[in-house]
């Protein structure tokens, strides 16, 4: 035990994951769990802790300020998704997280979800809404855009340099709550040779850091209307992880932006940690929206010594 972790002696977590990207979660419905920075990168360390990409604290809106302002206009967000990376810093958003995260709620007993009935959760990213399916979970992530407006025109706005490739790579920033950069790839050889054990450099960087995704377009890259894509990716606060939900829509949003007009709406997006699915629609409120779905599994429930 760290001295770190000594306070935390009785708290109860459990351990869960959306294709590999893994997560600490710990239920607190009114709000008297806050952690440090300090408490969660600890107990997010795979070697002295419990190991985890991200730390979910699950609380009540109406305990947390930025839950507070999205009740005004989302009286059914009763739950908000903390989510925090695993050095201790936070994210707005989590695609994987989401997932995990209401399957967390219905496990625990705090929200009953049937399959074909959807939850409204409440996020630093704004409201989600999340529906459970017969295998996992579809989440309305709501609207793409790209960081920087310049990117409208031509759908790339930056450099990316990574060791183990050669050259840099004109890439394209984009966000789904949390920051992106999106970087195309020839193919899988390429993927595989690049070396994530070190943040690829990226210029500009967004304002707030960024998500790094390494995306190779399949070829043919559209099958029965579905387009593929394989990805690897680079977490801010993290290091490579095995997928990243958020990285995988916004891999998606970039090649369907770069393959023109005739793109299809539909895409399978493969991460070493699975296969997750992404979907573009119409939102209500006028804006192009993303769905996000693949599957969340809870693997344990301990009580820290
Ligand atoms: N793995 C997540 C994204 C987690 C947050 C990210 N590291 C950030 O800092 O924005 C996902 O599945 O979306």
């Amino acid at each position: 035990m760290t001295e770190t972790l000594a306070p935390l002696t009785g708290l109860r977590f459990s351990k869960g994951h959306g294709t590999g990207n893994d997560f600490v979660l710990l239920a607190d419905p009114d709000g008297d769990r806050t952690l440090s920075p300090e408490q969660i990168a600890a107990l997010c360390d795979r070697r002295r802790g419990l190991g985890g990409d991200g730390l979910i604290r699950a609380v009540r809106s109406r305990h947390v300020p930025e839950g507070v302002e999205l009740l005004v206009e989302n009286p059914t967000a009763e739950w908000f998704m903390d989510y925090n990376n695993g050095d201790g810093t936070r994210s707005e958003m989590c695609g994987n997280g989401v997932r995990v995260f209401v399957h967390f709620l219905i496990n625990e007993g705090l929200v009953t979800l049937a399959p074909g009935e959807e939850l409204t959760i409440g996020t630093r990213a704004g409201v989600k809404i999340v529906s459970r399916t017969d295998d996992g979970y579809r989440v309305d992530m709501g609207p793409w855009d790209f960081i920087h407006p310049e990117a409208r025109g031509k759908g790339m706005d930056s450099l990316v340099e990574t060791l183990g490739l050669p050259d840099e790579r004109p890439a394209v920033s984009i966000t789904m709550g949390n920051p992106h950069t999106v970087v195309a790839l020839s193919d899988l050889d390429e993927l595989a040779a690049a070396n994530l054990h070190e943040a690829p450099s990226v210029t500009p960087v967004p304002p707030h850091g960024t998500n790094v995704e390494f995306a190779v377009p399949a070829q043919p890259l559209v099958t029965d209307d579905v387009g593929h894509i394989s990805m690897r990716v680079h977490e801010r606060g993290v290091g490579e992880t095995l997928s990243c939900g958020t990285g995988a829509c916004a891999a998606a949003a970039a090649t369907r932006f770069w393959a023109g007009s005739d793109a299809p709406d539909v895409w399978s997006v493969t991460i070493p940690g699975g296969v997750v699915g992404v979907r573009f629609f119409p939102g209500e409120d006028g804006r192009e929206h993303v769905e996000l779905s693949g599957p969340a599994v809870i693997v344990a429930d301990g009580v820290l010594a």
